[in-house]
Parts: structure tokens; sequence; C-alpha cells
């Protein structure tokens, strides 16, 4: 087994298997942010990705992807659906999203928690070369750290959780917290996406494992745990070069004329999550309708909702609820050619995406709890020439980088018709001065200064970064 110096362990691998139209099974790129953040990253470094390549098949030989190995680990289907679509899925999510669903416990999940997460850290141990860096993703691998401490202890192990991490009240219902909170200790630095997460943490290991911690630090037997903020980011460089090829522009020209040429685009990108606000918007929209505020004719709404985790009960119920809804509304106000809600249940590339953020005037991202939610920061880096509104939830991570979008609490429906109408109707050098403003933000602040600031502050001597500098 080759071992390498860096090693990103993650659920999923960055591209998983899908069946062509012809019925062929293809390799694409993994849905969801956590891969857009860590892809561009890792591209050309010697490093493994451990993960999950979808299905539940043997682990397939996947060829490396730009320089990367992919190092598969296998799920049963009891796997896929006690761990990931159970503990990760339907007791950990909706737990650290506000419970805005009801978090379920079943023992059997735990048990496959358990399970899953060994077979994780002993695929890292295995593929790590001695005094290796270790870089640990999100909540369906929290045991991993610990996990991975007692098998190599001489390695140097990073977590990172993308989603929230919910406060103390909140935390306190789960059956497991104490493995779960020992679990991530076993790291050496705890990454999350904001300062009030690591505050939670730090109250939490104090209550539950009366470890003495500030927002920084965490005292665990001889060790100290190191806790932070940092805020995940894209490649905003690469998403303005690729918003303003000549291609780009035209399919959006072509887009905005298959729509009618109307004066305001809204444009809305989740995946299909009902943490993502998709009703909520849905209702506001509606009521704009009803009340004349916004006419069909004018404004055109466009959700793009990417099917996920289709078969976890929530999800399910949640798109028969939005489908419901967006017929509703298109048959109420809609005309025969000119429907009031554009809705694609499509994955889209990022071609096609860049152009759909050009030809948005107001970009609405309005979930009710997201860790950062990197749609908000695309289309930002998108808007090359200062152009376009973005209307943001304050229960978004981007919110706390982003504080010149027209922030809203998607919970308040009238704050939110009122704010959608304030996007749809600011003065242009309103609208310019703002987005100016965040597009320096984000180029300052990008996925490469994201991961150099992570990878620093878990190699304190330097010396890793130093042999992968050698090795690149
Ligand atoms: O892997 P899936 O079940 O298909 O879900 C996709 C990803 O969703 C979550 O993304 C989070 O990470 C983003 C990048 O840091 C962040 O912007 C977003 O707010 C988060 O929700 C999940 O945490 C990932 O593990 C999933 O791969
Ligand atoms: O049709 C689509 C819809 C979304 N995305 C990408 O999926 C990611 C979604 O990440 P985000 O942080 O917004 O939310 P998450 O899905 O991870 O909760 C973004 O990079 C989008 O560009 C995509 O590639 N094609």
């Amino acid at each position: 087994m080759r071992q390498s110096p860096l090693v990103v362990v993650a659920n999923r691998l960055p591209i998983d298997d899908s069946v062509a139209p012809d019925g062929a099974c293809e390799w694409r790129r993994s849905p969801g942010g956590l891969v857009s953040a860590l892809h561009p990253l890792l591209r050309h470094t010697p490093a493994t990705w451990v993960g999950w390549a979808g299905g539940t098949g043997p682990a397939p030989h996947l060829p490396e992807v730009d320089g990367v190995r992919m190092h598969t680990v296998p799920l049963t289907a009891e796997d896929l659906r006690d761990h990931y679509e159970g503990f990760a899925n339907a007791t950990l999510w909706p737990l650290y999203h506000d419970a805005v669903e009801q978090p379920e416990y079943h023992r059997r999940w735990w048990d496959a928690y358990q399970r899953v997460n060994q077979r994780f850290a002993e695929a890292a141990a295995e593929v790590a070369e001695p005094g290796a860096l270790v870089w640990v993703q999100d909540y369906h691998l929290q045991l991993v750290p610990g996990l991975l401490r007692a098998l190599r202890p001489d390695l140097r192990i990073g977590f990172f959780l993308h989603a929230p991490f919910p406060p103390p009240e909140l935390f306190m219902q789960l059956p497991r917290r104490v493995e779960l909170l020992r679990g991530m200790l076993g790291a050496d630095l705890i990454g999350f996406q904001r300062p009030q997460a690591a505050h939670n943490f730090a109250q939490l290991v104090t209550k539950v494992l009366g470890l003495p911690a500030t927002d920084r630090r965490i005292g665990v037997g001889g060790r100290v745990v190191r806790i932070g903020a940092f805020p995940v980011s894209i490649d905003t460089a690469e998403m303005a070069a690729l918003a303003a090829r000549p291609e780009v522009a035209d399919r959006a020209r072509r887009l905005r004329r298959d729509l009618g040429n109307p004066e305001h685009v809204i444009l809305s990108v989740d995946r299909m999550d009902y943490t993502k606000g998709i009703e909520q918007r849905l209702k506001a929209y509606s009521e704009l309708l009803a009340s004349g505020d916004v006419k069909v004719r004018d404004t055109v709404l466009i959700q793009v909702a990417v099917p996920s985790r289709e078969r976890v009960g929530q999800y399910q119920i949640l798109r028969e609820r939005v489908e419901r809804e967006v017929g509703r509304i298109n048959g109420e106000f809609g005309r025969v050619g000119e429907p009031a809600i554009h809705y694609l249940t499509q994955t889209f590339d990022r071609a096609e995406l860049a152009a759909l953020y050009r030809i948005a005037d107001v970009m609405a991202v309005t979930p009710l709890r997201d860790g950062m939610n990197l749609v908000a920061k695309e289309y930002v880096a998108a808007r090359v020439d200062d152009t376009g509104a973005l209307l943001l939830s304050e229960f978004a991570g981007a919110a706390t980088e982003l504080s010149q979008a027209f922030l809203v609490n998607p919970h308040d429906l009238e704050g939110l018709k009122q704010e959608l109408l304030a996007a749809l109707r600011a003065a242009p050098a309103d609208v310019a001065a703002r987005m100016r403003a965040m597009r320096k933000h984000l180029h300052r602040n990008d996925i490469h200064a994201w991961a150099r600031s992570y990878l620093s502050a878990l190699d304190e001597s330097g010396s890793l970064l130093t042999r992968l500098a050698a090795t690149d």
C-alpha cells in the first residue's frame, strides 16, 4: 500500500458513480459543498482521499483524480441505511440544524456509526505515512479522530465540521453525547465554520466531560486540543474567470432570452433539504404574487433543487410538499408560456451554474440554518461587474462574512417579503457598493487562504507543510 504525507478522510469521495442515460456506470463529481471546497484545494498535492464512492457494492478501484489518490471505503446496504441515512442524516443532521426537523434516535444506528467510523479510521491508518497529517471531515466521522489516535499516535490529526455545531441545550439530547465529544477530542485541532460553534463546543466539553476549556484550547489529559473558527470558502478567482468566459456570457444571454427577457430574475440553488428554507421562500414569493408586489411578466423565479438523501423519509416528504406548492403557484399565477417559477431538479455543471449566476439580479439564499453555504459565495464571485443583490439568511455561516448582503431572518415571513422587495428595488449604486465589498472579501478569503490557515494551525512546527511543498 502506497502511503501519503497528507490524507483527507471524508464520507464522500470527490467523485461517485451514477447511471448514464444509456444505462452504463459513469463517474461524476459528487454533490455538495464539502467536495466543492476540498476538490480544488488538493489538486496536484501528493495526497490520498479516503472516502465512500456512492453505492453499496465492493469498493471499486478508482483512478487518481488530478493527482490525488482515491482510497475507497465500501459501505454495505445496511451501513448506508443505518450510518449515512440513519445516524448521520436523520440523527445528527437535524439536531445540528436547530432541530428544524425532529432528530431520530435508534440504538441500531449507533452500532452502524461506530462500525463505519472504525472502518474509515483503519483505512486512514493504512494510507498515512509515518508522522503524516490526517484531516478528517464532518459529522459522519466524529469518532475517527479518537479511533485513529489509538491506532496511530504518530499522526497529526485535524477535524473540521462543515455543518453547524449546536448550542449545548440541543446537543445534550444525544444519547451518545459523551462518545461523540471524546471522538472529536482525539484531534489536535478542531475547526468549525463560526466562532459561536467553537464556543458551543467548549461549553459542552466542560459541562459533559468536566474538562478545562476556553474557546481556543481544551486540556485533555496531558494533551492540548486547539479549537477555532475557520470559515470555508471557494476558489474565487476560478469562479470569476469562469463567469467571465465568452461562452458563459453567451449562455447567460440565451438563458435570459429564453425566459422572455424579464426585468428581474431571482435565483435559488439548493440541495433539496429542509434546512435550506425552500418552503418558506416559496410562501413569501406566492404572497408577493398574490398582493401584486411582484408580477409574473416582469419577474421570474428560478428554483434549482438538487435531489439529496432521497431515501430518508423527511427528504421525501419535503420534495412532495415543495412540488405540490410549485404546482399550485404556477397553476394560480402562471400564464401560457410564462410560469411563475422555473423549477429544476437537475444537477448542473459549474459552467451552467456560472451562467445562471450571471443572469440572477437577485440571488435568494435563505436557509433556516446552514454551516456555510458556498452557493452564496459563488454568486458573489461570479458578479464580476459588481451588479446583483444577494439576499442572505442570518442563519447561514456565510452571513458572518458577507455582512453587506440583504440579510434576512427566513422564519419571519413579512421580513422575508420586505427584504426580497428591497433587493429587487435597490438602487444600482447601493447594489454595486455592497457587491464590491463582498467580492473584495472573497478574493482575500478564498479556499486557498482557508486551507493555509487551517493546515498551518494544525502543523504547528511547519515540518509537514515543508515536506509537502518539497514533494509537490
Ligand atoms: O454528501 P451529501 O449527503 O450529498 O451532502 C452534501 C454535503 O452537504 C453538507 O455540506 C456542508 O458543507 C459545505 C462546505 O463546507 C457548507 O457550505 C454547507 O453549509 C454544509 O451544509 C455536508 O456537511 C457535507 O458533508 C455533504 O457532503
Ligand atoms: O446543480 C448544482 C447545484 C449545486 N452545485 C454545487 O453544490 C455546492 C453546494 O454547496 P453549499 O455549501 O451551498 O451547500 P451544501 O449542499 O453543501 O449543503 C456548491 O458548490 C454548488 O456550486 C452544483 O455543482 N450543481
